[in-house]
């Protein structure tokens, strides 16, 4: 059984890593295939002596096996790190491939001991940083011409991203200028609850790049990148936590702890500016100009991250941690837009049975989150050994946010709607880790989706009737003569093929009562996946119940309120009105009790009161006239007078 040539539909290359047991007492369930020349390529695993059920030797294929003895830099080299950082700098005047590097395994298998390293080792994601700057120095963005090209680079986002320079980023969390700055390394990470928080505001600590650890180093021989090409890396992280996915830059050491517990959960979405493919949006990115800074970096997401001490493993990733670096770049000569291209590090929270891990309470949930996303990682994984005899299965990776941020970008995009260039799928490599040692039920299960092939033995165990039978034959043919003597050879000769024929069906049964307890078990995972696709619509219908609910509260409260305005609009409106025919009522009685004479009757009024003064005048005059002469003679002069001055006389 050689491992398949990776079909076209094929999701990752996948690797096993077997890490040192610290168990030595216990009994070894996992066997390496020697190989010659080869690597080795295959393992067989067996079940323990103590377990009495009857179960199959298994024999898995892996692309390659690595080992208790393989160091840190044979894992970096052996499963191929520097082709994905080839592909991601990408060919002289082409775009770069994407590229996906991913551990699972059981708890406290070794996962993070190969992508993070611990305190005295480099992990792959520190050794690929220093294989990227070192192979991309000569093009690299200079930190003194960061300032000028920065807007281009951040313009060329698609993903709604803050993006930050290093310097600026790490100051702002830290506020110390590039000070001095304290060490905290991910053995050091707070327990599942606290965050760094209590830790950075305490000692306001930043990673010390000097502090951590420089080995193993990598040589970059054979690695180009394009010459004519100018460079800028930019880092993001985050972690999916319970489906939800959580910046892990996004500065919550600098914020309170109630803002902490209520981090925002971003969006896995497609934006505006990437209709056809979708990105996690709104996360903080950092333009980082050296290693140094990019190690600064990714230590302050690490320190965020949700870790927790279990059973299994004292610093338990509780989360499935993404450490994205993006390489954009443009000619060198022209410049112009930025292109991107992601290395994307991965890794996986562990699969853990609560009864080892010893979990509880909020631990306790998390690990059902871990177990159910791993599942369906399981199920994607299955589908890609299940399509290497040439069959091609849709790959249901839409079931949580960690398949469809793994396999999202695995296949290749058309899409001419948007005139959007053809991008390739992403080059992914899967390191399985597994301790030889440990738990064997949780390691097979992982082993039997995960393997690129998979070959069950059969335990001839020999039948009871068979046993007689073959027994009863070899008495007989011990002694021919008293055979001869109690039944004809016809009869011997049938009652051979009669157990020939009854060890056949015996081993028949055998194989079958097999089949039958594989089919079983596949049965009861199929359950338990149904049941954990019920619980999750259940949980689903839940949040969406709730989410109509606080929808339907807002409306009722916004119509609410909307009435309210429009019954005081109402209520104005109606007081205007009185208002004004109060007004018009007031106007109206002041005119009937006073009513102001227009001109022409105040001309009129005039012009009686004239004729009445002229009337009494003329009687005036005839009184005088009849009267002495002297007053008569006052009279006519006054009447002179009046004649002088204009008055007419009638
Ligand atoms: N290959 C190895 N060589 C030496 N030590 C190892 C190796 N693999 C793992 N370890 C040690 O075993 C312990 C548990 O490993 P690690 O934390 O990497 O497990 P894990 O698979 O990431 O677990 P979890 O899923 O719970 O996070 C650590 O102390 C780590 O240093």
């Amino acid at each position: 059984m050689e491992p398949p040539q990776k079909p076209s539909t094929s999701l990752f290359d996948v690797y096993l890593r077997l890490r040192p047991s610290h168990a030595a007492d216990a009994e070894r369930f996992l066997d390496v295939e020697e190989a010659g020349h080869d690597y080795p390529k295959h393992i067989t695993i067996k079940p323990p002596s103590n377990d009495h059920r009857k179960r199959a030797v298994e024999r898995f294929a892996f692309t390659r096996v690595f080992e208790e003895d393989a160091a840190q830099v044979d894992i970096f080299k052996g499963v191929g790190v520097l082709p994905l950082i080839e592909g991601v700098l990408g060919q002289e005047s082409r775009e770069g491939r994407d590229g996906l590097l991913a551990t699972l395994g059981v708890t406290g298998s070794g996962k993070s001991h190969t992508i993070l390293g611990s305190k005295a080792q480099r992990g792959l994601t520190q050794m690929a940083l220093d294989v990227l700057f070192q192979s991309t120095c000569n093009g690299l963005i200079h930190p003194t011409g960061l300032a000028s090209v920065f807007p281009s680079i951040a313009a060329s986002d698609v993903s709604e991203a803050q993006m930050f320079t290093a310097g600026a980023f790490l100051d702002s969390l830290y506020g110390d200028g590039q000070s001095e700055r304290g060490f905290g390394s991910r053995a050091q990470t707070p327990m599942m609850g606290a965050s760094f928080l209590s830790i950075a505001s305490k000692r306001n600590v930043i990673p010390r790049p000097s502090a951590l650890p420089q080995y193993p180093t990598v040589d970059i021989d054979g690695i180009e990148a394009d010459s004519t090409a100018e460079y800028a890396i930019v880092i993001s992280m985050y972690e999916v936590y319970n489906d939800r996915i959580f910046d892990l830059l996004g500065g919550s050491m600098t914020s309170s702890k109630a803002a902490i517990q209520k981090r925002r959960a971003l969006l896995f979405k497609s934006t505006e500016q990437s209709p056809d493919r979708k990105v996690v949006a709104g996360l903080r990115k950092v333009v980082c100009s050296n290693l140094e800074e990019a190690l600064m970096v990714l230590e302050t997401g690490l320190l965020e991250r949700k870790v927790a001490g279990t059973g299994s493993n004292a610093v338990s990733s509780r989360s499935h941690g993404f450490f994205c670096v993006e390489v954009k770049k443009r000619r060198r000569a022209y410049g112009g837009s930025w292109s991107t291209s992601a290395l994307t590090i991965v890794d996986l929270a562990g699969s853990e049975r609560a009864r080892n891990a010893k979990t509880a309470g909020a631990t306790l949930a998390e690990a059902g989150k871990i177990n159910e996303s791993l599942m369906y990682l399981g199920q994607c994984m299955q589908m890609q050994s299940d399509n290497q005899d040439g069959t091609k299965n849709i790959v249901p990776f839409r079931q949580c946010k960690l398949t469809e941020l793994l396999f999202s970008n695995s296949f290749p995009s058309h899409n001419n709607q948007h005139h959007h260039q053809h991008r390739n799928p992403q080059k992914a490599v899967m390191i399985v880790t597994a301790d030889p040692l440990g738990d064997f039920n949780a390691t097979s299960q992982i082993l039997r989706y995960s393997a690129l092939a998979r070959e069950v033995t059969v335990p001839r165990i020999p039948s009871v009737t068979s046993t007689i039978l073959s027994g009863a034959l070899t008495q007989q043919n011990r002694c021919p003569s008293a055979g001869d003597r109690s039944s004809p050879t016809a009869a011997l000769e049938e009652l051979e093929a009669a157990a020939k024929e009854i060890t056949r069906l015996s081993e028949e049964i055998d194989i079958i009562s097999l089949q039958l307890t594989e089919e079983t078990t596949r049965r009861q995972t199929a359950e338990a996946c149904w049941q954990a696709a019920e619980d999750r619509m259940a949980s689903l219908e839940q949040e969406v119940r709730d989410d109509c609910y606080e929808e339907m509260e807002q409306r009722i409260e916004a119509e609410r309120r909307r009435w309210k305005g429009a019954w005081d609009e109402e209520a104005d409106k109606n007081d205007e009105h009185l208002d004004r025919k109060i007004e018009i009522l007031t106007r109206g009685i002041q005119i009937h009790e006073d009513p102001e004479p227009t001109a022409e009757e105040r001309v009129a009024e005039l012009e009686g009161e004239n004729e009445a003064l002229k009337r009494k005048l003329e009687s005036l005059e005839r009184e005088l006239l009849g009267r002495s002469p002297t007053k008569k003679q006052r009279v006519l002069k006054a009447k002179k007078w009046d004649v002088d001055v204009g008055f007419e006389s009638p």
